[in-house]
């Protein structure tokens, strides 16, 4: 995979928050210890912008939206602390941590939607594809069976399904990976939500299809007006998706800011190895030398055995010996980028060429 430079201007003007996570603590108690899978994330989405989670497998990107989809089994998890502040449809602020079930139930499929890498786990397989979108229809738009099968076949119309009032009769498994996950995001988008939490989407599929997806997601965005919180791993589909992007480390945020800016001007190890274990389009270019991808050394820390400071300390080529005191603070780097690293400073000045 090649990283394309993250050039498209958001899609909307973003400017009122939709969602704000603050402080947020999910850990799970397990027979081994406690897990702090997700330990004190703060981040906010505006409205009608993307924002990308990004980070390695167990850096705690699911737990957070679970968390915000109140779908964290209990037990063993736990939201300990923090709120999630979010402003669906009828206009009232409202803390997600401490709503009751009922009220989650109504903002579930109806404000906030979610899919997943794979449709068949949320697919019922005994159920046309079109009785699953038309429940959630009645469910949330109070429309009788007639009317909801009518939105569920414009829904499939609308993510380029073709033939839906056919294909609005079949079941999952008589559609290609590609169609099953266009079904999830009709289904997910049937009630309009304000917000649409994809957690690797298009991992399962194809590269051909993964993109004609993305495109559908972009499109559908610019038409819907909602925002996508987008959990990934990749970092390709952050720079053609993404706004912002939030980068996890161990249950935390370790770097957050603009894409283009935290692409160009990284200031945390972590996001730089990550950039660095893909190529880049610049590096391709003639008479360019060769770009040399590192992975990054090591793998993500025990969760039930955290270093004492820095969590990435044991694998960056940059620690010091204070990196092993304390775990450090999200430093602000000017213009909405933060990172937590006690050397954020000397990277800016070498990427400046201060010193160089
Ligand atoms: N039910 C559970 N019980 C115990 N630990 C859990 C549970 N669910 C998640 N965890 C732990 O929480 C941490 C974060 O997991 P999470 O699934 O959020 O990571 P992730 O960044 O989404 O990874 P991936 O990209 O593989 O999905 C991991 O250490 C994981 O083992």
């Amino acid at each position: 995979m090649t990283l394309p430079t993250p050039t498209q201007p958001p899609t909307t003007q973003p400017s009122e928050v939709l969602l704000a996570v603050n402080n947020l603590k999910t850990y799970f108690h397990t027979d081994d210890g406690v897990v702090k899978s997700v330990d004190g994330v703060t981040f906010h989405i505006k409205k009608g912008e993307t924002l990308a989670v990004v980070g390695e497998s167990g850096s705690g990107k699911s737990v957070t939206s679970l968390s915000i989809m109140r779908l964290i089994p209990t037990p063993p998890g736990r939201i300990e602390d923090g709120e999630i502040l979010f402003s669906g449809k009828d206009g009232v602020l409202k803390d997600i941590v401490r709503l009751p079930e009922a009220e989650m139930r109504r903002i579930r499929g109806n404000d906030i939607s979610m899919i997943f890498q794979e449709p068949m786990t949320s697919l019922n397989p005994v159920y046309t594809v079109g009785d699953q979108i038309a429940e959630a229809v009645m469910l949330h738009q109070g429309k009788n069976r007639r009317d909801a099968m009518g939105v569920a076949t414009d829904m499939l119309r609308f993510v380029g399904i073709p033939a839906p009032e056919k294909r609005v009769n079949e079941y999952p498994h008589q559609m290609s990976g590609g169609m099953r996950q266009r079904v999830m995001i009709a289904m997910a988008l049937s009630c309009k939500p304000a917000l649409l939490i994809a957690d690797e989407p298009t991992t399962a599929l194809d590269v051909t299809i993964q993109a004609q997806i993305l495109d559908l997601m972009r499109k559908l965005q610019q038409e819907v007006g909602m925002s996508i919180l987008f959990i990934t791993h990749n970092l390709g589909v952050v720079a053609e998706m993404a706004d912002r992007v939030v980068v996890m480390y161990g249950g935390r945020v370790v770097e957050e800011g603009d894409v283009v800016e935290i692409f160009k001007a990284p200031r945390h190890p972590y996001t730089m190895g990550l950039l660095n274990s893909v190529p880049r389009p610049q590096d391709r270019e003639p008479g360019q030398p060769k770009a040399r991808l590192e992975a990054i050394p090591g793998n993500v820390p025990n969760p039930l055995n955290l270093p004492p400071g820095c969590p990435f300390e044991p694998r960056c080529k940059f620690a010091v010996p204070e990196c092993s005191e304390a775990v450090p603070p999200l430093y602000d780097t000017g213009g909405g980028h933060t990172a937590r690293c006690i050397r954020w400073h000397e990277f800016e000045q070498v990427q400046q060429g201060v010193g160089a």
